[in-house]
């Protein structure tokens, strides 16, 4: 499907069939959900999708993690005139940072960062990212957003994956993603039948 076309009937996930497997091998996710983010119309639904669990929830800030979630998260923190916060993978604020270690789905273990001139007791910070497949990521920014004091709200990604991580994060935070109840289990297995329509430029 083109990445630009948006179709009549705009059914709930309608967007996720635009997002592009993996070419590249094993080092590489499974696959690449920010193509649909080229769609305008798929950016702004997606984000609706994210905000719809939390329309009663009072949010003072939007934290997103580096770096594809800082798409998301800062379309998120606009549409709810919020702020937003970068949660950074280390080695790049030149402020006083806090730090946690983690172990994301390469098995490789990384370390993430944050300002400690935001956060405090009392704010309610909801935390987006693009994709929860271990979880590590997620539970590392978590850490990072409590450590300082302030309130995880909830957590907002495209998909959270039923891994033993993700599954610990559904059951310990409220969460947002735009996952279809039967298009889970194509998340989990990590193929999508839709990767079938995709030809041509994006293969
Ligand atoms: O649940 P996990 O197994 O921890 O994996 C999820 C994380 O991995 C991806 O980002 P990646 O580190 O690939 O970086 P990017 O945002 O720069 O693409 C994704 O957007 C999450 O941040
Ligand atoms: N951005 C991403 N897309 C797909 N799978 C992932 N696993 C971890 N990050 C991912």
């Amino acid at each position: 499907m083109d990445a630009l076309a948006v179709p009549q009937n705009r059914e709930k996930g309608w967007y996720l069939s635009l997002m592009a497997p993996n070419t590249k091998g094993p080092k590489f996710a499974w696959l690449d959900p920010s193509r649909f983010y080229c769609n305008g119309q798929a950016l702004s639904d997606c984000v609706k999708d994210l905000l719809r669990p939390f329309q009663n929830e009072s949010i003072d800030l939007v934290a997103g993690i580096d770096a594809m979630g800082f798409i998301l998260g800062s379309a998120v923190a606009t549409t709810l005139g919020k702020g937003f916060l970068a949660i950074r993978k280390a080695g790049h604020l030149c402020v006083q940072t806090q730090t946690q270690e983690y172990t994301d789905y390469s098995g490789r273990e990384k370390l993430m960062e944050v300002r400690v001139d935001v956060l405090r007791p009392g704010l309610r910070v909801l935390i987006v990212d693009q994709w929860i497949e271990t979880g590590g990521t997620m539970k590392a920014a978590i850490k990072l957003v409590e450590k300082q004091g302030a309130t995880v709200v909830g957590v907002a990604a495209v998909a959270i994956e039923n891994s033993e991580g993700g599954k610990w994060i559904k059951d310990n935070y409220r969460c947002s993603h735009c996952i279809p109840d039967q298009l889970q289990s194509q998340i989990d297995g990590q193929y999508l039948e839709s990767f079938k329509a995709l030809s041509g430029p994006t293969q």
